[in-house]
């Protein structure tokens, strides 16, 4: 799991924003499989050229920040959602499906879901994004232009919008790096490298991560 604050510049949260208000928005149960019908009760924004252009906007934002890069490991991405909570909306418990189609046919494995936050936390109530991990709940709502990444296999919901509106956009990814721990380990050691001086033990570091990608990653 990693929030990443501000992926996203405040003009551009506006500018997604203003051109979401042009958005077709249809009811989330006319798009999901017969398996979570039940659980989702929001909107989502119908993906249409104009939907097409937002997605690949949040992708080079999203790629653009190393903090990012070095832990989500991107090597397919799923097509991202837009959606809109309004009041008594929500998204009831489930899991994410391990695989999607992506636009253009082929099959991706879903190894990181991630919430990029579109309003400000005061502008609604409710509405926290929870994920029920082995250790206990824990509930994430962030400012606006915000970003949380988390395990796709992770049991999670968004609780009921009491008033005001909830917005996201919703993604998947492929990751190079599959197994969490891993990526983990990966994410951290590329922090320290990014943090220390050149020299003689920078390149050993460097020299590790490379070793380990190589016997860990996928292409
Ligand atoms: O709105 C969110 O933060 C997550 C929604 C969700 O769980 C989903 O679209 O699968
Ligand atoms: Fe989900």
């Amino acid at each position: 799991m990693l929030p990443i604050v501000g992926i996203i510049e405040p003009n551009e949260v506006q500018e997604i924003r203003a051109r979401l208000v042009a958005a077709n928005y249809h009811h989330g149960k006319l798009d999901t499989s017969w398996r979570f019908v039940d659980e989702k009760n929001h909107h989502q924004a119908r993906e249409d050229e104009a939907i097409l252009d937002l997605q690949r906007l949040v992708r080079e934002a999203l790629m653009a920040n190393f903090q990012f890069k070095i832990y989500a490991w991107p090597s397919k991405w799923a097509r991202m959602g837009f959606s809109r909570y309004g009041p008594d909306e929500h998204y009831g418990r489930h899991v994410d499906g391990w695989t999607q189609r992506n636009a253009d046919g082929e099959m991706i494995r879903r190894d990181l879901s991630f919430t990029i936050f579109l309003s400000e936390p005061e502008s609604y109530e409710g509405g926290e994004l929870v994920l029920e991990r082995l250790d206990g709940p824990v509930s994430i709502k962030l400012p606006a232009g915000s970003i949380f990444i988390y395990s796709t296999g992770v049991i999670h919901q968004v609780m009921p919008v009491r008033s005001g509106e909830r917005h996201v956009c919703v993604g998947w990814i492929e990751s190079r790096l599959r197994n969490e721990e891993q990526r983990n380990l990966i994410y951290e050691l590329s922090l320290v490298h990014a943090n220390m001086q050149k020299g003689e033990l920078n390149l050993l570091v460097d020299k590790g991560i490379s070793t380990l990608m190589r016997m860990w990653g996928d292409m």
